[in-house]
Formats: structure tokens, C-alpha cells, sequence
């Protein structure tokens, strides 16, 4: 038990010196990330730590009714209803506005508004906060919450049976298998729901704002690149991030390469938010399958953000090697990704770990030339942060479900290069995500 109370202790201390960071931090953003992360792995850790198990594995296995109350809200649009009424509405009007029977209602909402999202300003009286905000309807976030807590949610269901399938040439995704759909889910966005498909883009774009573009933007050197530095934003969607790296960074010319109807809904998106940049030629539209071919050949950077988690191995391997194929000799291959890092902590630096040597720089290799987030959690902390950094955990196990894809390991990322013809040479820390550097080898 006094092992059990010094690291109550020291989980305390960590909060309470990651308040104070985060107080005396409040402007430079990678101070304050850091302490965010600490406040949120050690309050979990510690309630972890201090509560019944019975009490919290139950609490675990009841997570996905959060989920099941947030989509009931996003799709009755409560956060829409609260928005004028920011001293609350009481139930039994938000139940006329929503259709649903107020006393069911009321219970959603009590439940929300427990995990920090609605406030209930006296008895059944709820009101908007700085979470359920983010549900307008309006908002991108919304979608991104109808999608978890509809799809996402749906495929989970499936799970179990989807990765315990003897069958080897089954290669049904446990979406499929909970709606009883056989082809991949894009197809069934295409041909049987366009409304859900539409949510999906819709989605996309809130997710970029889970990502931020200040992620890309100070994680790597763009701005100390020389000029007509040719950075090609290889499945790049309408180009919302390479835009702002255009704007941000006048020396760099910008190739927009996605499937050709995305590149088409690109250009007037461009020339209606970036005229200087469209009008002045520093941005080319490529439509690209980067399965089937190579991408425009010669530029410095293939820069490539979230979409290599979309693709299993086999496919990163065919649009590794179409992209190999355009690169000269000192163009580099950039991956913005979430990394997922082992729950087990690492050696120190200089204390390497048994016999394993390829490990023993790995914080320098980690990170590039930035100060950063530790790669590891201060101890007692689990080293991946644990609570602070679920996101990528969740994602990994939202691509399992959802078309069989994955978020990787560091040592996953480096195997993924070499079998393609890349070295991994650097790790640049762009908060949550890293960028993951390549260069070609022969
Ligand atoms: C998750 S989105 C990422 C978009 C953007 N990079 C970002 O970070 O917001 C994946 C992108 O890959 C594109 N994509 C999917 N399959 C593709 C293919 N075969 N060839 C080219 N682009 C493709 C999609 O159209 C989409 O824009």
C-alpha cells in the first residue's frame, strides 16, 4: 500500500505542477500541450488508481452509452435549440422542439451533462457550455460526432467475431459484418446513403480541426525552405492545409494531387480563398489515383497527411512505390500521422534497454529540431500519457472496425519504408501527430 500512496503522491504533485505550467504557459503552445496531456493522464490514472476495479471496469464497459446520448443529441440538434437561451431551456420545451418525450430526454441530457457536456442550470433546466458547443449543427464537429456515434459505433459491435474469424480470405470489415453490407462502406456511402456520405466529408473537416494546420504548419521547416521549394500535397482533399501552408509560406509552389471530382471541387475553392496564390500560378491541380500512378515527378516534398492510416501495408506499398518513382534524389517523402507508442516504457537515454541498440537514440531520433513534449510521460505516468493521448488509440481501433486499416508504430512506420525503398530519417513533433521523414534509398 505505500508503493500504492507514493504514487498518489506523485500524480498529485504532477497535476498540480502541470496547473501551474499551464497557468505560466498559457501562449507558447507546446508548454501548454504538454501540461494539458499531464493534467488529463494523471486525473485518470489517479481515479485509476483510488477507485474500486469492479466500479471502473463497469464504467468501461458503459463508455459507449456516452457515445449513444451524444448522437441522440447531435441528431435532435439540442446544442442548435439551447443557443439563444444561454440562461437554459427547461425539458419540456426542448422536448417540443425535439420530438422526444421529455422525461427520456431529461435523462440523456442528466447523463451528458455528468460527463461535462450541457450544463443542468436547476432541475431539468439545460444549457449550452464550452463542450456541447461544438454539436451546433453547423459545425464540422457535429458531423464528426455523427459519424463515431452512428457508423463507428455500429462497426465496433461487430468486432469480436470480425478479428476471431478463422477464415483467412474473409476479409469482411466488422463494419460489413454489423449491416450486413458486403462491399466496403464506401461503396454503401455511394450507392445507399448519400446523406451519410455527405456527413462523412462533412466530418473530414471537422476532424482537421481535432488536427489543426498549426500542427503542420510549426512541426516542420516549411518556412526556412529556399525559394520555389515544390511541395506536393499528395492526397491533399481540396487542399484546406497545403492552402494555408501556401499562404503562410510564399516561397513554396503548392501541387495539389486527390481523385480527380475532389481536385475539381478544389480549384474554386481556391481561387475564391486564395485568388493571389491561384492567379499567380503558385498552386497546380493534379488529379492523381495513387494507386494506379505516379505523382507529379521532381518535387522537393511529397507531403501526405492522414491518408496513409486509410491503406493497409500491401496498398502503402503500391502508392510508396508510385511515389518513389517521381522523387529525384533529395526529395523526401513526409507522412503527417498519429504514431502510437507502446504503454511500456523505453529505456532512459544513454541506459539502453537489454541488447536492443536500435533503441537507444530513439529520442533523439524522435524529434526534430523543436523543443517538444517529452516522448515519454514523466513516471508514474503511463509513458504513451495514457488518457491524454487516447485519441490515436481510439483511432487505430476506429480503422480496425471501420476498413480494416491501421495507425502505426514508429518501428511500423521505418518497416513500411524500408520495404518500399525508404530510410526513415527524421521524426518531426507536431503535437499529437508527428511528421515522419524519408528519403530514398536505392
Ligand atoms: C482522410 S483524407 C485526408 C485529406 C487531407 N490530407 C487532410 O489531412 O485533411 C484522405 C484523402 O485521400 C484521398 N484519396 C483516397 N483514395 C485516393 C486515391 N486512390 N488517389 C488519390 N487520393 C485518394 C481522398 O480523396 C481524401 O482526400
Amino acid at each position: 500500500m505505500d508503493t500504492s500512496f507514493t504514487e498518489l503522491d506523485q500524480l498529485v504533485s504532477l497535476i498540480s505542477t502541470s496547473v501551474a505550467d499551464l497557468k505560466a504557459e498559457y501562449h507558447p503552445p507546446k508548454g501548454l500541450q504538454q501540461a494539458v496531456l499531464v493534467i488529463q493522464g494523471a486525473c485518470a490514472q489517479l481515479s485509476a488508481l483510488v477507485a474500486p476495479p469492479q466500479h471502473t471496469i463497469t464504467i468501461r464497459g458503459m463508455d459507449f452509452l456516452t457515445s449513444a446520448c451524444l448522437n441522440v443529441a447531435v441528431n435532435a440538434k439540442v446544442a442548435d435549440h439551447l443557443l439563444d437561451n444561454i440562461d437554459g431551456l427547461h425539458v419540456s420545451k426542448l422536448a417540443a422542439l425535439t420530438g422526444i418525450g421529455q422525461v427520456n430526454l431529461s435523462r440523456v441530457l442528466r447523463l451528458l451533462a455528468t460527463k461535462h457536456i450541457f450544463r443542468e442550470v436547476s432541475h431539468n433546466v439545460f444549457a449550452n457550455n464550452r463542450l456541447s458547443i461544438t454539436l451546433l449543427s453547423y459545425s464540422p464537429m457535429s458531423s464528426l460526432t455523427g459519424l463515431c456515434t452512428d457508423e463507428i459505433l455500429h462497426s465496433s459491435t461487430a468486432l469480436y467475431e470480425t478479428i476471431t474469424d478463422p477464415d483467412p480470405d474473409n476479409n469482411l470489415t466488422a463494419w460489413s459484418r454489423s449491416m450486413k453490407y458486403p462491399g466496403p462502406v464506401w461503396e454503401w456511402y455511394q450507392k445507399v446513403d448519400p446523406a451519410r456520405a455527405k456527413r462523412f466529408g462533412s466530418a473530414m473537416t471537422g476532424f482537421s480541426s481535432v488536427v489543426t494546420f498549426e500542427s503542420t504548419l510549426y512541426g516542420f521547416p516549411w518556412k526556412t525552405q529556399p525559394l520555389g521549394t515544390k511541395v506536393c500535397d499528395l492526397g491533399g482533399g481540396v487542399g484546406h492545409v497545403s492552402m494555408h501552408l501556401a499562404k503562410a509560406c510564399p516561397q513554396l509552389h503548392i501541387v495539389l494531387q486527390d481523385l480527380p471530382h475532389t481536385i475539381e471541387q478544389a480549384k474554386p475553392l481556391w481561387q475564391e480563398n486564395a485568388s493571389d496564390i491561384f492567379c499567380g500560378q503558385r498552386v497546380e491541380f493534379v488529379p492523381i489515383d495513387f494507386l494506379k500512378g505516379s505523382p507529379v515527378s521532381g518535387c522537393d516534398f511529397y507531403f501526405m497527411k492522414n491518408v496513409i492510416h486509410n491503406w493497409s501495408d500491401g496498398d502503402t506499398n503500391i502508392i510508396f512505390s508510385n511515389i518513389k518513382q517521381a522523387m529525384k534524389s533529395t526529395s523526401r517523402l513526409l507522412i503527417q500521422e498519429f504514431v502510437i507508442q507502446h504503454v511500456s516504457r523505453e529505456a532512459a537515454p544513454g541506459k539502453p534497454d537489454s541488447n536492443d541498440t536500435s533503441k537507444v537514440d530513439l529520442p533523439n531520433l524522435l524529434h526534430g529540431f523543436i523543443s517538444c513534449p517529452s516522448p515519454q510521460a514523466p513516471e508514474p505516468l503511463l509513458p504513451n500519457y495514457g488518457e491524454g493521448r487516447i485519441l490515436p488509440y481510439y483511432l487505430d481501433i476506429a480503422m480496425m472496425s471501420f476498413i480494416n486499416s491501421k495507425e502505426r508504430t514508429l518501428d511500423e512506420y521505418r518497416e513500411l519504408g524500408k520495404y518500399s525503398g525508404f530510410e526513415l530519417v527524421k521524426v518531426w513533433d507536431c503535437g499529437e501527430t508527428d511528421i515522419i521523414e524519408y528519403k530514398p534509398v536505392d
